[in-house]
């Protein structure tokens, strides 16, 4: 097996599996700069796909296209429904619904004075809207995510109140309050301690077994190619991906990242690549 590049069928999801995000010759200019060019990209049901790339690679960029919120021309389809580019959430509300996006932590506001109940309450706003009130419904599906994430029992706590682990799984609860087919999730292992990630990577392995497809962009390479189906090396463009077997080779990630070849980082992915195959070849191959 070869890691694919760029340009080849490389960003195809596993064979069979109903294809969740479709993204095809995307291209991004965010102030008169391109930022994404000839980006694929296929997510099945049931894929965990880890999105890597050096800083300033592109990968929020390529979250905030899926949601419709820069413009981009190409073609982004979820579920089968068209993004609009450009658009915003409310107007695209269709397919956003279809959507849970988990931003970075620091981009929510913590010290807003609202429990955790309602923080993952705003995660059903496109479905609720703004002018009437939350039903019964809606507060089910609150509990049921909250249930999902193992939060029920903090439910009336202020968030302002919560470890940086507890406010990950607020927002992934927030995400889930739509039942969305896709998670979306930017960089949710930022300054976690690794028993934290470790449950975190736990909790979204089992999410993509749920039939759904979770997408995570990840500056822990090795911690990457340990928990993830597929990579996807951004920079700019997708520069390879594949399995972590198919990306054991020092190549890919010398060209996304720009690392030597004596870097102590190769030598870590490769052993973790190899033993994902050795596991995977055990348990049988899953993509
Ligand atoms: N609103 C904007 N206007 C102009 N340029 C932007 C805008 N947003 C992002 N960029 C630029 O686009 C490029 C990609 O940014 P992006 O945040 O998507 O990268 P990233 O891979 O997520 O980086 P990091 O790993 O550092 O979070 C960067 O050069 C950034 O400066």
């Amino acid at each position: 097996m070869t890691a694919t590049v760029a340009g080849e069928a490389s960003t195809t999801a596993r064979p069979g599996a109903t294809a969740v995000l479709e993204v095809r010759d995307l291209a991004v200019v965010l102030g008169g700069r391109p930022v994404l060019d000839d980006v694929r990209l296929q997510v099945a049901e049931g894929e965990l796909v880890g999105l890597v790339g050096p800083n300033g690679a592109g990968k929020t960029t390529l979250l905030r296209a899926v949601l419709g919120l820069v413009p981009s021309s190409g073609r982004i389809a979820v579920a089968g429904q068209d993004v609009r580019p450009g658009r915003g959430r409310s107007r695209s509300a269709p397919v956003t619904r279809s959507i849970g996006y988990v931003p970075q932590r620091h981009e929510f506001a913590w010290d807003f004075p609202v429990t955790v109940e309602e923080a993952v309450l705003t995660g059903r706003v496109t479905r609720i809207g703004w002018l009437r009130g939350a039903r019964t419904e809606d507060y089910r599906a609150v509990r049921r995510a909250l249930d999902r994430v193992e939060m029920t029992h903090l439910r009336r706590r202020p968030v302002g109140e919560l470890s940086g682990g507890q406010r990950q799984r607020v927002l992934v609860a927030r995400a889930l309050a739509l039942n969305p087919r896709i998670l979306l999730l930017d960089e949710p292992f930022t300054g976690l301690d690794v028993p934290t990630q470790e449950h975190l990577t736990e909790l979204f392995r089992e999410l993509a077994d749920e039939e759904r497809a979770v997408v995570m962009t990840n500056h822990d390479l090795v911690g990457a190619v340990h928990a993830c189906d597929r990579l996807c090396l951004l920079n700019r463009t997708v520069v390879a991906s594949g399995t972590p077997a198919e990306l054991a080779g020092p190549e890919p990630w010398m060209r996304a990242f720009g690392v030597s070849a004596g870097s102590p980082l190769l030598t870590a992915i490769s052993q973790v690549a190899l033993g994902r195959s050795a596991d995977t070849t055990d348990r049988g191959v899953r993509s």
